[in-house]
């Protein structure tokens, strides 16, 4: 255990750098190492730089977020998000806010969410979660699109991307250090493959997020640049690709109060998972996964709570 992150790919999406542009200059060359990142690793880092990030430093972001965490807990309780999954919660180990309702955009909760706990307003918080939210929501989807483009799908499968991020939410992390030493464990957040399609993080200054290997099965330690963000493929993505990508088993450990923020791309509760046939082929590519509907996975992930779920559920 114990890796350095300098083994997962890290892209530059810096203006200096490769550029967001789609289809710009580099555009194609950098659809496939995306690509390539997706299937060996199932993660990989990128590197935004302050020019992509408008001025989202990471102290501004954290500054604010550590504002949100340190709030009394009757003002925090008061977020009874409508999703009953994704309310504010706190364990011994971590809290969280999961912001974000199908049909209600986000900028709109996170505007609610702070005449909720600010009365008399923050709008310092308040925007600077809406452009950080904009910023992730927008690199999610063009992970995807790139992902589209690397396959050489026809075009018309950017409407599956379209449909992949309809119910994206985005979430508030603090962990801490549990007080109650029968936690002899500073596992704040157990080994898990994230349910949804693509997830985007980024943290405070404090590590404490790990990989599995896909090839080894030792834990690497990811560090996320400062000006960026790490990238886990999710197992809906995972069954699109027919099993091409590889979603990756990830836990966070913490010795330190440790604060993040992550994007999840999910898809409409009533979509069909179902990979592109250009992806199935009789001999190299069989088919993994058995079409199915992404609110009856969930369903059976709620139920199993099952690491292998996808596996279980779909699996051929
Ligand atoms: O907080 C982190 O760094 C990871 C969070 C995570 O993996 C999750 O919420 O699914
Ligand atoms: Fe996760």
């Amino acid at each position: 255990m114990g890796s350095e992150s300098a083994v997962l790919p890290c892209f530059d999406f810096s203006k200096g750098g490769w550029g967001l542009e789609e289809g710009g200059e580099g555009w194609e060359e950098m659809c496939k190492r995306v690509r390539e990142a997706c299937e060996s690793h199932g993660t990989f880092l990128l590197v935004c730089g302050d020019e992509t990030l408008e001025g989202l430093s990471s102290e501004k972001v954290f500054k604010v977020v550590k504002e949100l965490f340190d709030l009394p807990s009757e003002t925090k309780q008061k977020f009874t998000n409508p999703k009953p999954t994704r309310p504010y919660r706190k364990t011994p180990v971590h809290e969280n806010f999961g912001i974000g309702v199908d049909d209600v955009p986000l900028p709109t909760m996170i505007e609610e969410l702070t005449n909720l706990m600010w009365p008399q307003g923050n709008s310092s918080f308040c925007e600077t979660i809406k452009s950080l939210g904009a910023k992730m929501l927008g690199l999610n989807a063009l992970i995807l699109k790139m992902i589209v483009a690397a396959y050489g799908l026809p075009q018309h499968y950017n409407s599956d991307v379209e449909e992949m991020q309809k119910t994206s939410y985005l979430r508030l992390i603090k962990y801490v250090v549990p007080e109650d030493s029968s936690y002899d464990s500073n596992v704040a957040l157990p080994s898990h493959r994230d349910k949804g399609v693509l997830t985007i993080l980024c943290e405070n200054d404090v590590r404490g997020l790990q990989v599995q290997s896909k090839t080894t099965g030792e834990w690497i330690e990811i560090k996320i640049p400062k000006e960026g963000f790490v990238v886990f493929v999710g197992d809906v993505l995972k069954a699109w690709s027919n099993g091409r990508l590889h979603a990756p088993s990830h836990r966070v450990m913490v010795s330190e109060e440790r604060y993040s923020v992550g994007v999840f791309a999910l898809p409409a509760m009533e979509m069909e998972i179902k990979a592109p046939h250009e992806l199935v082929d009789e001999k190299v590519h069989p088919l993994c996964y058995r079409p199915f509907k992404y609110d009856e996975y969930h369903t059976h992930y709620l139920i199993t709570l099952s690491d292998k779920s996808l596996e279980e559920f779909a699996g051929v």
